[in-house]
């Protein structure tokens, strides 16, 4: 009896205030969640899942728990900590919002057993289901970065790395790789954590070149294999399908095989012998055309490409460019990326008006 009344006056008001607090929760969390995929990402298909789990949260959102609000009386909607007072840019935004919604869930499968025999199971459903949500936008918001990268930017070791690149971010660069062939291991590591983050800040991919292991540690958007380093599969299996595998590319073979191989871009070349690369012959220009004609995954042409010749390289089909020495030894790092990121965009325009041939139609 005595455990009846202290069901019915503390007990129960005070479970349902948590499951309606957290499923108001869980459900803003995911309408947050859902504008970005909606109007930022335009993917009808995550927004989807997220309207699905925001409607299953609403059938066991009812009126007797939403009736045990008392907002005025609650301690928390004073308690505001200073890292919710500021969001340094849409993922720290998505991520704050995954936190939430992900802790609201679990809260509600541990205190929705004591309220429905299929609640906990409802929620702990729901939780995975987010999880997978927060890694297929994650790959797809990446996926998406590449797509829209027509500039890719290889790092040569130099005194001024991490300025050089932040000047190169604020010219709009979104794709950078860390090639570091002379420091140790732990300096690598360093270097990579800290470009990686400097990118991720400007909303730009962060590529380790050769180490699938030192991508995942610094939490790189992906990793660039040649053809001495190892095999794609491996690499996909170690990385999952959410991270980018861009393999270099000499000839016709070795495209075909990377695309039949899985790699999500390739580098075609060296197209001019060049010094940063001076065991590589070059491929020349053929091998870019006959990219243009063939290629059916993003694909970069590199070497030797400055101000100078990227026009040849332009006329004979190339569309997206990756560089090292034009940009990590300009006076202007900043300008030169403006500079190439603009003829980019306008050689694409003149494609898609028919003014300049369309390399794929040819
Ligand atoms: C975009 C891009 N294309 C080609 C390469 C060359 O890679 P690899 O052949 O493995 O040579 P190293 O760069 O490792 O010397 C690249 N790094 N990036
Ligand atoms: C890494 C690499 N792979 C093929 S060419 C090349 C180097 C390109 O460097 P640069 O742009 O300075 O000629
Ligand atoms: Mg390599």
């Amino acid at each position: 009896m005595a455990d009846q009344q202290s069901w019915d006056k503390r007990v129960q008001p005070a479970l349902y205030r948590i499951l309606d607090a957290n499923l108001d929760r869980a459900r803003e969390g995911l309408r947050i969640i859902e504008e970005w995929c909606r109007f930022g990402l335009d993917s009808a298909e995550l927004a989807e899942e997220c309207k699905q789990l925001r409607q299953e949260l609403a059938h066991w959102h009812t009126m007797k728990l939403r009736l045990s609000r008392d907002t005025p009386g609650d301690l928390g909607t004073e308690l505001t900590h200073p890292q919710e007072e500021k969001r340094e840019g849409i993922d720290s935004v998505l991520q704050a919002n995954f936190c939430r919604v992900e802790e609201a869930l679990r809260v509600l499968e541990e205190y929705g057993k004591i309220y429905h025999p299929d609640m906990g199971v409802s929620f702990k459903q729901m939780r995975y289901r987010v999880y997978t949500l927060e890694s297929r936008l994650l790959a797809y918001q990446r996926y998406q970065l590449l797509d829209d990268a027509y500039l890719y930017l290889v790092t040569s070791p130099s005194d001024k790395m991490f300025s050089i690149v932040e000047a190169a971010l604020q010219g709009g660069l979104k794709l950078v790789q860390y090639r570091d062939k002379q420091n140790d291991d732990e300096i690598r590591l360093q270097n990579a954590e800290k470009l990686c983050e400097l990118c991720h800040r400007y909303n730009a991919l962060f590529i380790m070149n050769d180490r699938v292991d030192l991508a995942i540690a610094s939490n790189a958007d992906g990793v660039h294999l040649g053809q001495k380093d190892i095999p794609i599969s491996l690499a996909r299996q170690l990385l999952g399908p959410q991270r980018i595998i861009g393999r270099s590319t000499t000839n016709p073979q070795e495209m075909e095989k990377a695309i039949a191989q899985g790699a999500d871009y390739i580098g075609v070349g060296p197209v001019y012998a060049t010094p940063t690369k001076a065991d590589k012959p070059a491929a020349g220009l053929d091998y870019v055309r006959h990219a243009a004609q063939n290629c059916t995954i993003p694909w970069f042409a590199i070497g030797g490409i400055d101000m100078n010749n990227f026009d040849d390289v332009m006329s004979v089909g190339g569309e997206r460019i990756a560089v090292v020495r034009a940009i990590m030894e300009a006076e202007q790092p900043t300008l030169v990326t403006q500079y190439f990121l603009s003829q980019l965009t306008r050689v694409q325009t003149l494609r898609a008006y028919n003014i300049l041939p369309n390399p794929s139609s040819n």
